[in-house]
């Protein structure tokens, strides 16, 4: 049974425009301009216990509105949700238990306190047995290697070691799904790294249902086998990001370094031209043919050099994201809604 179901769910922002200056704050006060903002629009998908999902869309696509309202934050304009059997927005006690949502641009700890004081507080909320409470704290500390920090002020923390911290606060009460929205945002790449080994090994032995957003490939392609690529509300992309660029069609590229300048438009027959100097020329073949374009432009350019690579994933994301949805393309894509 999936953990998560979700079907049609939709949000939709009421919100008053503002206009500045004083004669305008005075019609504000009588004459407000009602606006609306579709910020998730009928998105649909199940995610199985265990499963590490990745989520992931441009600025604004609609991400953090989804895990609030899969968290019960906020209450959906339409659609369906249920995690773990539970209506989130319910608010149900036993919900609450067993699930958790970490957010990377948001604190829950006590700013001026010790980390250990507000693991107390989650303790005492989340009702967590004394013994349970004292082996998982050893065992994440340990794992995130922050045990000598506990009583450190959380002000007086790195903003790597405060994130592992918030971790820590969100995991104590061994919740059954997680949600983790942009958990790695602004740390060094060492910290990525340790949060990212963390979290797949805590997945592996725990068997917790999670759904990260990140804006980081490598945290989507070290944790997910799956992504869910969402855009202006809608997903627009569901599967192995590795597969991501078969919504390109099936392209290569072809990197050439000529001799001399080759005028660019002699090119064009082979395929797009995705750059151009002159000397450094890169075009985008169709994979069926990059064989005879290869040998055809050996023939017939001046090349120094050519080599022939898969479209860069990172790529086919910026495509989907600059492209929305509901394009001739996409619809004849498998995993593209
Ligand atoms: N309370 C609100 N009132 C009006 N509009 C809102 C509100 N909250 C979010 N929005 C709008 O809804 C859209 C989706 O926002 P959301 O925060 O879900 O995006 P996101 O995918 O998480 O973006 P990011 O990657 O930048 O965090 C945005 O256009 C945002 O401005």
């Amino acid at each position: 049974m999936p953990a998560i179901v979700v079907k049609d769910l939709s949000k939709t922002f009421e919100y008053y425009k503002k206009e500045v200056g004083l004669r305008h704050s005075l019609t504000n006060l009588y004459a407000r301009k009602k606006l609306y903002k579709e910020a998730v629009n009928k998105v649909s998908f199940e995610i199985e216990e265990g499963e590490i999902v990745g989520f992931l869309g441009p600025n604004g696509a609609g991400k953090t509105t989804t895990l609030k309202m899969l968290s019960g934050i906020l209450y959906p304009s339409a659609g369906e949700a249920s995690v773990l059997g539970y209506n989130p927005w319910k608010r149900q006690k036993a919900f609450k238990r067993q699930f958790s949502i970490v957010m990377g641009q948001k604190n829950q700890l006590w700013w001026d306190l010790p980390a250990s004081e507000s693991f107390h507080l989650n303790k005492a909320i989340y009702e967590v047995e004394d013994n349970q409470y004292m082996r998982t704290l050893g065992d994440l500390t340990e794992l995130l290697d922050v045990r000598d920090l506990l009583n450190v002020q959380v002000r007086r923390l790195s903003l790597g070691e405060r994130m592992k911290m918030e971790l820590i606060a969100a995991l104590l009460h061994n919740p059954k799904v997680l949600f983790l929205d942009e958990p790695t945002i602004g740390l060094d790449i060492i910290s990525q790294r340790k949060i990212r080994e963390f979290l797949k090994q805590y997945n592996q032995t725990k068997r917790t249902t999670i759904i990260l957003t990140s804006h980081y490939m490598e945290d989507i392609q070290f944790l997910c086998k799956r992504t869910i690529v969402i855009n202006n509300g809608s997903v627009v992309y569901d599967g192995d990001l590795a597969r991501v660029n078969d919504t390109l069609g099936d392209r290569k590229v072809i990197k050439l370094q000529l001799e001399e300048p080759v005028e660019v438009g002699r090119f064009r027959a082979y395929g797009k031209i995705q750059s151009y100097d002159g000397i450094y020329v890169h075009i985008e073949v169709d994979r069926s043919q990059f064989k005879s374009c290869a040998q055809s432009l050996l023939a017939n350019f001046p090349v120094v050099d050519l080599t022939i690579e898969d479209i860069p994933i990172e790529e086919g994301i910026a495509r989907l994201y600059e492209r929305g949805v509901n394009t001739d393309a996409s619809a004849s894509m498998e995993n593209v809604r």
